[in-house]
């Protein structure tokens, strides 16, 4: 069998512990690097020092020597970093599979031109649960367009530094495109003092960061008399690594291409 040759970026981090436990697992993966920032504590320790394995494969803040073996490099960092390592995949034929969140448009954009020569899966999350949610909220948001408010809450760990969750977003542009609406117009992120009464018109979005949540999303439709809630809540970030190895899967064949993972769960 071949297998597949992953670079994991985000190395020390939470899911770049999750993302190499996985890899080290699967019977068609092999780990052929590990890079983290270049103030990374975890530079210059084994990838599997976490578990208590060496590998021989060494953390280290050189996408040359990170990336020199693979064909695909998993990304969870940050969107700075994210952006410099698919540079460095698009002019090397790397495969990517990005799951960091909080870009802003430019960078989608430049995630966007660099998948016109090489694959890319980018969504802001990998698991199963939540990608069918997408297709829950569809459909609902369908029937609970007139007359029910529209409200998305998350909840994730202390350590988030980025509001709303990548997820409640995307959850937010699912429904409001279901509906006719431009999330960019009708998203409301905050409420303070004399707001008025509420528009009928808008998607309210709420953030809460506390403890190690792993990750909690909710959309409530207010409606007069009733109230529906379609919630999903990770119990563990396994459930996002092992959704990235299904995106390496599906990439293995495409050789350009933007897609994210309602195209890998085949949910279109
Ligand atoms: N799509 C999905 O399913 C999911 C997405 N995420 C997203 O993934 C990202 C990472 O989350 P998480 O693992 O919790 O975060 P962590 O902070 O635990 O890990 C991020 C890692 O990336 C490193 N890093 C930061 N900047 C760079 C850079 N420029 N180059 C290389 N490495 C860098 C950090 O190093 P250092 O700490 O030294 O700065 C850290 O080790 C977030 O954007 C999060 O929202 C998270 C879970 C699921
Ligand atoms: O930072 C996290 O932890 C998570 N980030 C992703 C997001 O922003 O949606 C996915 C998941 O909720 C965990």
């Amino acid at each position: 069998m071949n297998k597949m040759k992953i670079a994991i970026a985000g190395a020390n981090g939470r899911m770049g512990h999750m993302l190499i436990e996985a890899v080290l697992k699967a019977e068609d993966a092999i780990l052929t690097g590990a890079l983290d920032a270049s103030n990374s504590p975890g530079l210059g320790n084994d990838a599997g020092m976490f578990l208590g394995e060496k590998t021989g494969v060494p953390i280290v803040s050189d996408m040359n020597k990170a990336f020199r073996d693979a064909e695909y490099v998993i990304d969870f960092t940050r969107p700075a970093g994210t952006l410099e390592h698919l540079a460095y995949c698009a002019a090397h034929q790397i495969k990517m599979i990005i799951g960091t969140t909080g870009f802003d448009e430019n960078g989608k954009k430049a995630i966007a031109a660099a998948s016109t020569s090489i694959p890319v899966v980018f969504a802001p999350n990998m698991s199963v649960g939540v990608n069918v949610t997408m297709k829950l909220l569809e459909i609902a948001a369908k029937n609970f367009a007139e007359g029910y408010d529209i409200e998305v809450i998350e909840a994730h760990h202390r350590h988030k530094v980025d509001a709303p969750s990548g997820t409640a977003l995307k959850m937010g542009e699912v429904i409001a495109k279901a509906i006719g609406r431009d999330l960019g117009e009708c998203a409301i992120y905050a409420r303070e003092g004399i707001t008025g009464e509420r528009d009928p018109s808008t998607i309210g979005f709420s953030t809460i960061r506390g403890g190690d949540i792993v990750g909690d999303h909710t959309v409530l439709f207010a409606g007069t008399g009733e109230r529906i809630e379609i919630t999903h809540k990770s119990a563990s970030r396994a459930t996002y690594a092992q959704g990235s190895l299904r995106a390496a899967r599906f990439l293995t064949d495409k050789t350009s291409g933007l897609f994210d993972m309602q195209d890998v769960l085949h949910l279109k």
